[in-house]
């Protein structure tokens, strides 16, 4: 059994086009805390869905306004995942990495607020008591449920938020994600050593990925392999956003593939069209635009 100081605080954000966002979106959340509490390491406080900027220019991805209140309806009802509008707020698309530096930053700014109004508060170890007192109660209660055992963890998790260091900020992604550091020129490799060694990641299986033999093969990847954590989907679900967005253009249904809130949007603002899809049809990935500028940048100078 763990002590209870040695666990860390985290947060997961996830990066992606969520175009739209799908059951199996907030899957991958709840796969990765469950994952996570199992190890008796590490708390989940809090998990941050952080839609692409229209700048990432991928084939058929619509406004930003819309991805981001599909998002917001399906996370409505939890109490733990946030949906972040910063990334596609900017006015360029912006590599991972610094979205992920923008979030510790951020946690960071919270974390040291909270202490500089903790000290200067008289009553501090008033309060101290009231919440041990509190928690020795809460402590006394029979827990039945997952969801209950997973909802005080992150009561308990908020509680030791304010009382130690900053916590941890990890890159939650699927396999597939994971195998896209190996596409040339997509990520540059000190983002991708930036990533692993000072964030880390979790990630998810996929139908169709292989994850571990993936980290096996591509040597950043082993030798950052103690901070990349695998979870493994055993009840399958090869949902794909890509397979929503097909599945609407032809007038067939996607209904419990997505949040029924998320459907409703999509059908009463006719997103997922034809010609929604030939958005960004003929050009480069934005990534891949900022590695061919840099390319060509000899040739012009020859
Ligand atoms: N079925 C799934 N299993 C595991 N991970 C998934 C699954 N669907 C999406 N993800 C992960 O969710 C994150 C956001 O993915 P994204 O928005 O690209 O969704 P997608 O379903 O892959 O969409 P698209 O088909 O348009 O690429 C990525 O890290 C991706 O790997
Ligand atoms: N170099 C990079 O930082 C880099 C490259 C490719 C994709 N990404 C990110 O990964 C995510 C991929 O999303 P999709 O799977 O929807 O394409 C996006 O958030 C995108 O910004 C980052
Ligand atoms: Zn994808």
């Amino acid at each position: 059994m763990e002590n209870s100081e040695d666990i860390k605080n985290v947060v997961l954000l996830a990066c992606g086009s969520f175009n739209p966002i799908t059951n199996m979106h907030l899957r991958l959340f709840e796969l990765a805390r469950d994952h996570l509490h199992a190890t008796g390491k590490y708390s989940v406080i809090k998990g941050i869905i952080s839609p692409v900027g229209d700048g990432y220019m991928k084939k058929g991805l619509i406004d930003a306004h819309h991805r981001v209140v599909m998002a917001q309806l399906a996370t409505k009802d939890s109490n733990w995942l946030d949906v972040d509008a910063w990334e596609c707020q900017q006015k360029t698309w912006m590599e991972t990495v610094r979205v992920l530096r923008h979030h510790r930053d951020k946690i960071g700014l919270n974390e040291a607020f909270k202490k500089d109004s903790n000290f200067s508060d008289t009553n501090l170890q008033k309060r101290k008591r009231r919440r041990s007192l509190r928690d020795s109660v809460g402590s006394s209660e029979s827990k039945t449920s997952l969801d209950t055992f997973n909802s005080e963890q992150t009561k308990r998790a908020s509680r030791k938020m304010s009382d130690s260091g900053s916590p941890e900020l990890k890159l939650l992604c699927g396999a597939d994600l994971l195998e896209s550091f190996a596409v040339p020129n997509l990520w540059k490799e000190e983002d991708i050593v930036e990533i692993l060694s000072d964030y880390g990641l979790v990630c998810i299986s996929r139908a169709g990925s292989d994850a571990q033999k993936f980290i096996y093969e591509l040597d950043v990847l082993w030798q950052f392999r103690r901070n990349i954590i695998l979870v493994t989907e055993w009840i399958q679900n090869d949902i794909s956003a890509t397979k929503i967005r097909r599945a609407l253009r032809r007038g067939q249904s996607v209904r419990y593939l997505l949040p029924s809130s998320v459907l409703d949007y999509i059908e009463r603002h006719c997103l997922y069209t034809q010609a929604s899809e030939e958005c960004n049809a003929n050009v480069i990935l934005a990534p891949l635009q900022k590695v061919s500028t840099f390319m060509s940048f000899p040739s012009i100078s020859l």
